[in-house]
């Protein structure tokens, strides 16, 4: 048997992005977005069953996150939200916040989903929640699958996972009166799928691969005991994914799920905890083999030898093939990229292919001699073809090799001195709003229908345009506005050498966002100058320093695909050698301060503590490296976002950076404190305004805010900025933001 954790959803073109905006801006009908969605509902079913898959996922569909999905369906939604009576236009609010006829509902925050790129919403668990099933979603979607022919195997979110995910305010999630009423709420929908006939469901809970307590394991045990009871013909499929569960493996076994889902990938462990304590006679084993987080082939000789192992410890008929976790995270299908390289296409294997593996590997798992199979003999060719030799080529440096001389506190006072910025200094975090037009012309630059010179011209009017606005408005430090940039990762991967550029390799990262990550599959070189010629270009044009933006190389990594035989740490260090050569002709042209950002610098830390050391070694040596060397004269700032590092403060302050710009608009100013205690010497600018709403923020309450970032922050360590780029809003939302923010600042200047 062959299961799918889950599909992506998006759209095999971003269909779904298409008809979710397009409704959001009144183009669209509401009929018309539901039957978009059933539309590719039914595709991916067909899809699915046309490569045998038996155990096909639904309710994983989603119009914006499958997180939001499952708080709406337990009712676990504030109250306020239902002014919107229908019941898309009430999701679409928490999702996007809602801003009209007097209503002012604001979006729900988001979060990064573990260690990938994808952002699930957070709603609020308080003591005023009351669990009530308020959604059919899952069983009309079940209904759908049926009428098509497809008995789906429907997807739910675990509750500890959904607990423990949520934020919460004045709640014991582990008190049983807390989580009583959800518990019926679960056992209904159970009820539910055994009348309608579901064979199997699937609960995820991805957060039993973390560091767990003895508090979870008694979770799990009485609340999974309690609802196990209800599950009737239906069989229960406990699935976890992102790790291992050695912390609850026994807990787990001697629970009466049918089946047990777990990521033979990236949990190596699991196989062992099977060796160690056996798996129950009574349960599939559903192993996860084929990678749903990474675009290359399976390597069979490697699936192969995993299976043959739990074989010794589980009947064959019992081992269930398939994906390690939801396919969500990779891109549809290869058969959309018409332009790759031929020598790599053989080595990819996007969604549609990875269904293709499956069957692959169970004919040759079930076959007698599997030496001998074709599907083997083909895919062991392709892999001892690129068998890459690392021998000799180990790293040898230590992180403090790549000490910036002399120490921060001499550089700063030189670069005050040079620079001559007043105190408050207000800067942005690089880009400025894509409007349709660059995107458009992108497009037919893309296409071949304008050539490189008209491309260029116009983004160099862009450059102009947006510089003159920001002297206009008085910003201190200036950027160029990252126009030629379809993405701060993507632009790079395909400026570089070493990476392969897909036409359509879409993933959510959020809602309607998707990126397009660039995939390394060759050593990374850099053959030509990247940023230089625009922001030089751009700062021709003004006597106000302009700030290089750069991409750091760990965000570089974390954002791209990269080959599993690949250490990431030596990926590293070859990414951080093409960025200081980069930051080096940057100060050779002139420009005086230089942001390399690490949004992502925290992305793929291991979800386990123990494994935190190894990473953050690499990845700040990796940073590290691209700032040694450079003149003390020369300002580093870097940017962060979308993490929690408030609690990694020290590792930070490891980057030995100038400047750091993050977002904390969002975060109470605990950051502000937990900075003033840390060893982070470097000035900061905590975000002042949150760019994901589109808000135009009058001048008052940015003084507000700075004024108490004063009373944490001395101020001439405060600078003055926003939480993130600018390039998913529109110009008439932060044009007049901004220049509140450069009004709010001079006001407290004044004030000294
Ligand atoms: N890689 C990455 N990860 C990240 C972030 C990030 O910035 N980059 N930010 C955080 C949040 N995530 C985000 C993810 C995506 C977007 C985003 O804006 N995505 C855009 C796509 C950006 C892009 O590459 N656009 C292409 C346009 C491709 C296209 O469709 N072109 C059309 C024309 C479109 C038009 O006419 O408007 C065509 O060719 O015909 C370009 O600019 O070149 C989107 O979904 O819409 C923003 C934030 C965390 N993770
Ligand atoms: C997701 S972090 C974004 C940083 C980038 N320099 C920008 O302004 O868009
Ligand atoms: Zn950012």
């Amino acid at each position: 048997m062959k299961s799918v954790v889950g599909f992506p959803r998006i759209g095999p073109q971003r269909e779904l992005k298409n008809y979710v905006e397009g409704y959001l801006e009144g183009k669209v009908k509401k009929e018309e977005l539901e039957k978009a969605a059933r539309d590719l509902r039914k595709y991916h079913w067909l899809l699915q069953k046309e490569y045998g898959i038996d155990l096909i996922p639904s309710n994983d569909f989603s119009f914006y996150d499958h997180f939001l999905d499952h708080a709406v369906m337990l009712g676990a939604v504030p109250a306020a939200y239902r002014i919107l009576e229908d019941e898309i236009d009430c999701y679409l609010a928490l999702a996007k916040g809602y801003q009209r006829d007097g209503i002012d509902l604001k979006a729900l925050p988001m979060k990064k989903w573990f260690f990938t790129n994808y952002h699930y919403l957070v709603p609020t668990l308080t003591a005023d929640t009351e669990f009530k099933l308020s959604s059919d979603k899952p069983f009309t979607e079940f209904k759908e699958a049926w009428h098509e022919g497809i008995k789906t195997k429907p997807v739910l979110l675990g509750a500890l996972t959904f607990l423990k995910l949520a934020r919460k305010t004045g709640v014991d999630i582990y008190n049983k009166h807390f989580w009583e009423k959800m518990l019926e709420v679960y056992i209904e929908i159970l009820c539910h799928f055994n009348t309608a006939g579901a064979d199997f469901v699937q609960i995820d809970e991805p957060v039993l691969v973390m560091d767990l307590e003895e508090r979870d394991r008694r979770f799990l045990k009485e609340f999974y005991g309690a609802l196990l009871k209800n599950k009737g013909k239906t069989r229960v499929i406990l699935q976890t994914y992102f790790g291992d569960i050695r912390d609850v493996y026994q807990e787990i076994v001697s629970l009466d799920f049918d089946a047990l889902g777990l990521d033979l990938v990236d949990g190596k462990l699991n196989l062992e905890l099977i060796s160690q304590y056996g798996f129950p006679e009574d349960k599939l084993l559903l192993a996860g083999i084929v990678n749903g987080r990474n675009v290359f082939r399976n390597n069979y000789q490697t699936s192969i030898d995993i299976l043959q192992k739990l074989a010794h410890y589980v009947d064959k008929g019992r081992i269930v093939l398939s994906t390690s976790c939801s396919l969500l995270l990779v891109p549809y299908s290869l058969k959309y990229e018409n332009e790759l390289d031929e020598k790599v296409v053989p080595y990819l294997a996007f969604a549609e292919e990875k269904l293709q593996e499956l069957s692959e590997i169970e004919e040759i798992f079930l076959s007698g001699d599997f030496s001998k199979h074709s599907f083997y003999l083909k895919n062991a060719e392709l892999w001892n073809l690129v068998a890459t030799d690392q021998s000799g080529e180990k790293e040898k440096e230590e992180e403090n090799e790549y000490i910036r001389v002399p120490a921060w506190e001499e550089r700063i006072k030189v670069q005050k001195e040079a620079l001559q910025l007043p105190f408050l200094p207000t800067t942005t975090i690089g880009s400025f709003p894509q409007t349709p037009d660059v995107r458009a012309m992108r497009g037919r630059f893309k296409r071949g229908e304008v050539t490189k010179e008209e491309y260029e011209s116009f983004i160099k009017a862009k450059i102009e345009r947006v510089i003159k606005f920001q002297e206009e408005i008085g910003l201190d430090v200036l950027v160029h506005g990252e126009y030629e940039r379809n993405d701060m990762v993507e632009f790079f991967g395909e400026n570089l050498e070493g990476f392969v550029i897909t036409k359509n390799g879409w993933v959510q990262s959020y809602g309607t966002r998707c990126v397009k990550p660039p995939i390394i599959f060759y050593d990374i070189k850099r053959k030509k100058k990247l940023t230089v010629d625009y922001i030089k270009y751009a700062q021709s044009l003004t006597s106000k320093p302009v700030k290089g933006i750069l991409t750091g190389p760990v965000t570089i990594l974390n954002w791209s695909f990269v080959r599993e035989d690949m250490p990431p740490d030596r990926v590293a260090m070859q990414l951080a050698q093409v960025i200081k050569e980069e930051v080096l002709d940057l100060e050779k042209e002139g420009i005086k301060i230089i942001q390399i950002d690490e949004a992502a610098l925290l992305e793929k830390l291991p979800l386990r503590k123990s494994e935190h050391k190894t990473y953050f070694d690499w990845a700040i040596k990796a940073f590290k490296a691209v700032c040694a060397g450079v003149k003390p004269q020369t300002q580093i700032h870097t940017h962060m976002c979308y993490s929690n590092f408030d609690d990694y403060l020290d590792e930070i302050a490891r980057m030995d950076v100038d400047v750091i710009t993050f977002e904390a608009a969002k975060s109470d100013f605990t950051l502000l404190d937990g900075i003033r205690e840390s060893s982070l010497q470097a000035e900061v600018g905590p975000g002042i305004f949150d760019v994901h709403s589109p808000r135009i923020v009058p001048v008052e309450e940015m003084e507000k805010l700075i004024t108490r970032m004063l009373e944490k922050i001395e101020k001439d360590r405060l600078w003055i900025n926003p939480d993130c780029g600018l390039k998913t809003r529109k110009e008439e939302e932060v044009f007049p933001t901004l220049k509140n923010m450069v009004v709010a600042a001079r006001e407290i200047r004044k004030k000294f």
